[in-house]
């Protein structure tokens, strides 16, 4: 891998990171404030507190930015140096968009904008990619060098499908933990000692993950799977499948996001 600039080394940061080191890059620059949070990097990358840091001369291939979308006003400016022509902007930003990050850069970048979710962190990552005016044909495959890195990548034809894309899989995560919090409530609510209930909550939902990557059949179809007619299932979905229950929450929830995602763009 070519030389790197990591700007931002926190969940997401980190977890590319580790990504990039175990795909053999040696020559990283993370800048990042908190040194706790590069710690666990300490002799496989150069750790800078601030911009001002960076070696003199350093000319990476591309920098990653995964720094909080709040953060990015104050911090893009300071980095036009390295948006240089031929070099390559990849950010990871919620809502941040192509246009506002490449005039912030000083107007010479090119970026790609991307939305990777948390299971980076085991390689299991999916990330939607989007590559704005100017990225040739090596840069977009050294962001999907980067990004692959870390699972897998799909590569969109609208820049605008990233806001309900962070919705659905940049987020997605949280839901699904959310589902194994309140499976393990619902377990504890009737009777089960709250160790099993954890156990089971976990393993359900990882299990069910590892089942549904492996198959070929429809979500829909694993679920009728597990339904038995007239059965215990059965009588869970009636109250979980109701029209008002998970199917408008869930419409609602993404709706709610991807509004979320398109007011951090200004
Ligand atoms: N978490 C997730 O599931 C996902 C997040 N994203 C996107 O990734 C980005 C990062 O999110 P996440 O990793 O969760 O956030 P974190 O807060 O964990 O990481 C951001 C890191 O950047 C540091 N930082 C702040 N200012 C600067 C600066 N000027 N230069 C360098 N580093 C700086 C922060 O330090 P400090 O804490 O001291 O401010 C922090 O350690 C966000 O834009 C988010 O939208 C995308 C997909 C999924
Ligand atoms: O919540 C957020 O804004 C970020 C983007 C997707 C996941 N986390």
């Amino acid at each position: 891998m070519p030389p790197l600039l990591l700007v931002g080394c926190g969940k997401m940061g980190g977890a590319m990171l580790e990504g990039w080191l175990e795909r053999g890059a040696e020559q990283v620059v993370v800048v990042e404030p908190s040194s706790e949070a590069t710690a666990g990097f300490a002799g496989r990358v150069t750790h800078c507190a601030a911009v001002e840091q960076i070696p003199a001369g350093f000319t990476p291939a591309a920098m990653v930015l995964a720094i909080k979308p709040q953060q990015a006003d104050a911090a893009l400016p300071t980095l036009s140096r390295f948006a240089r022509e031929g070099a390559l902007a990849v950010s990871i930003m919620a809502g941040k968009t192509i246009a506002g990050m490449t005039g912030a850069l000083g107007g010479k970048a090119q970026v790609v904008r991307a939305m990777p979710n948390t299971p980076a962190a085991v390689r299991q990552g999916f990330t939607c990619a989007f590559a704005g005016p100017g990225v040739n044909p090596a840069q977009r495959a050294l962001a999907d060098e980067l990004l692959s890195a870390i699972g897998e990548t799909a590569w969109l034809e609208e820049e605008g499908q990233l806001d309900a894309v962070t919705a659905v899989s940049g987020g997605g995560p949280a839901y699904v933990f959310l589902l194994a919090e309140l499976l393990e409530a619902a377990a504890i609510e009737q009777g089960l000692p709250p160790a099993l209930a954890r156990q089971m909550a976990r393993r359900t939902v990882a299990g069910s993950g590892a089942l549904l990557s492996a198959s070929q059949e429809d979500a829909a179809q694993l679920r009728r799977n597990v339904t038995s007619p007239k059965g215990t299932t059965e009588r869970a979905l009636n109250v979980l499948m109701a029209a008002e229950a998970w199917p408008r929450l869930m419409s609602q929830a993404i709706a709610a996001a991807t509004t979320r995602s398109r007011e951090l763009a200004g």
